[in-house]
């Protein structure tokens, strides 16, 4: 039985349940529920607090788990990423009062507040400043205006709650994060693991991928290709009209449009793009 550590709360807990769901893993059947046993997928889920599954995982008591890229290299746990989830995108960066300009040499001496101590001492090493860190469990952005810090290191997603108290941040983030699936770094791989991991790379795939189907002169079938290649190679067709073909392609979501518009300049017709829900490539 492969036992897997899924954040019970935060951030990061309702779109790891959600990918699991979407990857045909049993769904926690109640919110308070602390385990969860997937026979016919030989997993056993557990469900802790993000901060933790590193420390678990990294103590080979748990198998696998779904963290933030931030957390596991703060809890320097012994753990290694098996792949990148696509969301709880975030950067963790310093910030300091707005007003001057920042560097991270200007920190020296400073009190810098944080929740993820280990990773802000790491970081302050690596530049060779000395400044004293004061572990704060939340709330991070008001320490600076209560006068328990001079600046911050905390987590940056949209950068509201940095401008809302007044802090600008500065230097280069300190990391840039995202949901990961971590495992021990001496592991073996079983089906159940092995399974786990293609099915979680299927789920971002498809979300991160659009099919796009249109129809081409083939005449134009080299340039269209060079707009739009694939993963691998896209599926040509033939349609009844002479001299035209079908074409079958993935395309990343983000791209879609300048793709659609692109190929629509060159003469390409009824361009279709739709979701793909699961895939296994
Ligand atoms: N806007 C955000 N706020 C907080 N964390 C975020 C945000 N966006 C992404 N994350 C990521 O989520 C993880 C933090 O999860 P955590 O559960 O600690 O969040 P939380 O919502 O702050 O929970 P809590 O406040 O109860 O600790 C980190 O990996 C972080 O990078
Ligand atoms: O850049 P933003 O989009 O504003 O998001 C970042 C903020 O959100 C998180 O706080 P959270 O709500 O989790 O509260 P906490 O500080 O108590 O953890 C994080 O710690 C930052 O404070
Ligand atoms: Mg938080």
């Amino acid at each position: 039985m492969l036992r897997v550590a899924i954040p019970n709360k935060g951030a990061l807990a309702e779109k790891a349940s959600e990918m699991l769901a979407e990857a045909g893993y049993r769904r926690r059947p109640g919110p308070k529920d602390l385990t969860v046993l997937d026979t016919v997928n030989e997993v056993e889920f557990f469900f802790l607090r993000p901060k933790d599954i590193a420390v678990y995982v990294g103590s080979g008591r748990l198998d696998m788990g779904i963290t933030g890229r931030d957390l596991a290299l703060d809890s320097e746990a012994p753990v290694k990423e098996r792949l990148g989830l696509g969301f709880g995108g975030s950067t963790f960066r310093y910030a300091a009062p707005e007003g001057r300009e920042w560097t991270v040499a200007d920190l020296a001496g400073k009190r810098i507040a944080t929740s993820y101590p280990r990773l802000v001492r790491g970081d302050l090493l690596r530049h060779g400043v000395e400044a004293e860190v004061i572990r704060l469990e939340g709330a991070v952005e008001i320490s600076v205006q209560l006068d328990v810090a001079d600046a911050v290191a905390d987590v940056v997603e949209s950068g509201v709650t940095l401008r809302q108290h007044g802090l600008v941040a500065f230097g280069a983030p300190i990391c840039v994060s995202e949901a990961v699936l971590l495992e021990g770094l001496d592991t073996e791989d079983s089906p159940a693991r092995t399974q786990l991991a293609a099915r979680l790379q299927g789920v971002v795939i498809a979300q991160q991928y659009l099919m796009l189907d249109y129809n081409c002169p083939a005449a134009l079938l080299p340039e269209a290709i060079r707009i739009a290649p694939g993963l691998e190679s896209p599926t040509v067709s033939t349609l009844a009209e002479q001299d035209w073909n079908a074409v079958r392609v993935m395309v990343p979501r983000k791209q879609a449009n300048e793709v659609m518009d692109r190929l629509a300049v060159l003469g390409a017709k009824a361009i279709l793009a739709s979701d793909i829900r699961f895939c296994r490539l």
